[in-house]
């Protein structure tokens, strides 16, 4: 028994990259751990129609199968919930009556969850028809990232939310925050441990968030060119991780208070520098479907950021990602500073905590230690802190562990909108002068500008 209430939940832009590849896996994977309601309907929605329910069905359960491992048979048991219905953002009529026609079948307790996994540009016009038609009444409703595209869109978009939704149904989705990592850096830093001791720059010496990607665009020409490396990740992903990481204690670990303490160190953290902003384009991008022949879109930045605190001050933060890179990894890397004076001053390497953000808890320690012997040579040493008990159940993804919040109606891990704001306006300066798109080639690390960023220490993953 999940003790969710039964929902109707309608996902908008069911035939689309997200959809496929997270959020119905992560829909399936709830579901298999019981932890879905147990009365369900699930009806997708785009403009066109895939055919029918039939064909939806069939075409979603081959991709979600490819993404999530399920079985057929399974899929099939859950499939017998799913239906299709075409709407947009002038016509939503039909679907309002199918969603009234599955929560009639599904008893009046029934709640419906609206899932909007739909371009930015495409959330005002949706949200006004949500309105109109009535499907927003009493409903909670998912917004995906980027939400806008500045702070004028942002603000606009925000406003057109607030018109038809009160702000305890709204939840902002970044995915980020659905992965344990992420979660688990809350638990480092404020769960009394030594890591939230030296988390200053009296100790710290620099950051770096690294999150490069193998994977090209996928088929999602249209998106990148339209939004681009930049506004896709990072006022969104980079930056919930740098603020989770950087935050001042919270008062509390509820919605309001861990909100509170990201939108204060938003506030610290000073505008990006077009000049210390690297973009980069992979060698092949004009090529893909959806790309324009002479596209200037970035499928790669880096950056250096700073924190105007007490805390952070001068300590340089250097966020990286993009796609067609060398390998896929997530990592935070924190360089504690060598002691200015006495007999360690000339140890070479630095300590280095690194925090993989993986399912499995993946938190590595290099530190300076004294080789065994007679001289006073010393050596960089590693520990690696694994959890110490069994894993209970499955980890579950972070669509999967999100969804489930907002099943429950647990805002904690969804963002605040004026959070959206200020990180638009932190990106404004690069978004209003960016700096020219350098070419790199398929598989490697980005243009070398961007490796020369770092300083002569560069990007801490790259290539180990
Ligand atoms: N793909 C990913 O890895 C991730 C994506 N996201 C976010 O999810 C959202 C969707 O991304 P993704 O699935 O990749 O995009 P896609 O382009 O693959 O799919 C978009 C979906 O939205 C529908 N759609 C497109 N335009 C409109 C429109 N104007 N009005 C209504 N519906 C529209 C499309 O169906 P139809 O044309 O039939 O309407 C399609 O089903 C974006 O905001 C993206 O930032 C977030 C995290 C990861
Ligand atoms: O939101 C997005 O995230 C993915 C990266 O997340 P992952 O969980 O797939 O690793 C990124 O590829 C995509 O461009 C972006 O829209």
């Amino acid at each position: 028994m999940s003790g969710v209430p039964p929902h109707v939940l309608v996902v908008f832009g069911a035939t689309g990259d997200l959809a496929k590849r997270m959020l119905f896996p992560g829909v399936v994977q709830l579901w298999e751990e019981g932890l879905f309601p147990e009365h369900f309907r699930v009806i997708g929605s785009g403009r066109h129609s895939p055919g029918g329910d039939d064909e939806f069905r069939e075409r979603l359960g081959e991709e979600v199968r490819e993404f999530s491992g399920v079985g057929e048979e399974r899929w099939s048991a859950f499939a017998r919930s799913i239906s299709f219905q075409v709407a947009d953002s002038d016509d939503g009529g039909d679907l309002a009556s199918a969603v009234r026609a599955a929560r009639e079948d599904l008893g009046d307790t029934a709640e419906v969850l609206l899932y909007l996994s739909v371009p930015p540009e495409a959330m005002g016009p949706m949200i006004g028809m949500l309105g109109d038609t009535g499907l927003a009444e009493g409903a909670r409703l998912i917004l995906e990232k980027p939400l806008g595209h500045d702070v004028a869109s942002a603000r606009e978009l925000d406003a057109a939310v607030r018109r038809v939704f009160p702000e305890e149904n709204v939840f902002r989705i970044d995915h980020f925050l659905g992965m344990e990592a992420v979660r688990n850096l809350v638990a480092l830093r404020f769960g009394g441990g030594p890591m939230g001791a030296c988390w200053h720059r009296r100790d710290v010496a620099s950051v770096q968030i690294d999150v490069p990607e193998e994977i090209g665009i996928e088929g999602r020409g249209a998106f990148m060119e339209a939004t681009g490396t930049f506004r896709d990740m990072v006022p969104t992903h980079l930056c919930q991780v740098l603020g989770l990481l950087t935050m001042e204690p919270p008062d509390g670990f509820d919605v309001e208070s861990l909100r509170a303490a990201k939108l204060s160190v938003f506030e610290a953290l000073r505008p990006f520098a077009p000049e210390r902003t690297v973009f980069g384009q992979y060698d092949g991008y004009r090529d893909e479907d959806g790309v324009d022949d002479g596209s200037e879109s970035e499928t790669f930045v880096a950056l250096e950021a700073f924190i105007d605190n007490d805390r952070w001050r001068d300590v340089p933060f250097q966020l990286r990602t993009g796609k067609a890179m060398a390998e896929s990894r997530m990592a935070i890397t924190v360089v504690f500073r060598a002691p200015a004076e006495g007999p360690f001053r000339e140890v070479g390497d630095p300590a280095r905590l690194r925090v993989e953000l993986s399912d499995d808890l993946a938190v590595s320690l290099d530190t300076p230690a004294k080789r065994p012997g007679p001289g006073p040579v010393t050596e960089v040493v590693n520990a690696e802190l694994r959890s110490t008990g069994p894993v209970e159940g499955k980890p579950l993804k972070p669509y999967a562990r999100l969804l489930h919040d907002a099943l429950r109606g647990d805002r904690t891990w969804f963002t605040g909108a004026d959070e959206v704001e200020r990180l638009w306006a932190v990106c404004a300066p690069v978004l209003e002068h960016p700096p020219s798109t350098q070419r790199y080639p398929r598989g490697s690390w980005g243009p070398e500008e961007a490796n020369r960023l770092p300083g002569p220490d560069g990007w801490r993953v790259s290539g180990e």
